[in-house]
């Protein structure tokens, strides 16, 4: 059997204060540093151990599975950072309430942003000091793939190929690996391992700090997919992201 474990960044402070973040380098909160740590306790519970760990290049992914690994005693354990595992990039949102913006451009108009599959935000002015092109991290990473926006397919067209070179690749090698990243990178994989449609893909909201398990056989078919922790608690908490903007 062998399991990928997926997990979303614990609460950031743009979490707590309700902003659009996408590629926006926030800090954990203090409750979203015991709610990595929590998961990586939850894990350890479930029996689960990692060979290899991805996060992206964003710090409260870093932090919670620094976090969660630290529990888990397994803070030896190689780890990859890649920039595709990145959140969406929300453009021009990025910065801005949630709620405030839902008042001046409408819910539905904001849903479409927040969780249609092909819209996206409109994005940042190329000589935005915020366009990745001016951070030092991604120097390496051609112009040309840099976004200033994304819709969630062009989240889905960033990730797969790291998806299924890296990170579905390296169960060749282990029987376990950790993916700690963000709500929408994190949706992008979903809707590929369980082949969501792109209306149905809409309704999918993932809680912060809950470990959400992949199992599958040895030819790498899906088997069985479940979130650790208490059913009720997660549904609150998915409530919660889908509600964020009224
Ligand atoms: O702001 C963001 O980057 C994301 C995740 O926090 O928000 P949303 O859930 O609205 O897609």
């Amino acid at each position: 059997m062998k399991r990928i474990v997926l997990l979303r960044h614990g609460e950031s402070v743009w979490n707590k204060e309700n902003r659009f973040t996408g590629w926006t380098d926030v800090d954990l909160t203090e409750n979203g540093v015991e709610e990595a740590k929590r998961a990586g306790r939850m894990m350890s519970e479930a029996g689960l151990s990692f060979g290899m760990a991805f996060t992206s290049y964003l710090k409260r992914a870093v932090k919670t599975l620094n976090y969660a690994l630290d529990m888990m005693n397994l803070d030896w354990i190689p780890v990859e950072k890649s920039w595709q595992l990145n959140e969406k990039h929300y453009g021009i949102l990025q910065g801005l309430n949630k709620k405030e913006t839902a008042r001046k451009y409408g819910s539905e108009q904001v849903f479409l942003w927040r969780r249609s599959y092909d819209v996206a935000p409109d994005p940042l002015p190329d000589n935005d000091p915020r366009n990745p092109r001016f951070d030092v991290r991604y120097s390496e990473v051609p112009a040309g793939m840099l976004p200033r926006t994304e819709s969630l397919e062009d989240t889905v067209e960033r990730v797969v190929p790291y998806w299924e070179n890296c990170i579905l690749a390296s169960l060749d090698r282990y029987d376990q690996v950790l993916v700690a990243a963000h709500g929408n990178s994190l949706r992008a994989i979903v809707k590929i391992l369980k082949g969501i449609s792109d209306e149905d893909i809409v309704n999918l909201n993932l809680p912060t700090g809950i470990p959400y398990v992949f199992e599958f056989d040895d030819a790498l078919r899906l088997r069985r997919d479940y979130f650790l922790g208490d059913e009720e608690e997660i549904r609150r908490m998915m409530e919660q992201v889908a509600g964020q903007a009224g």
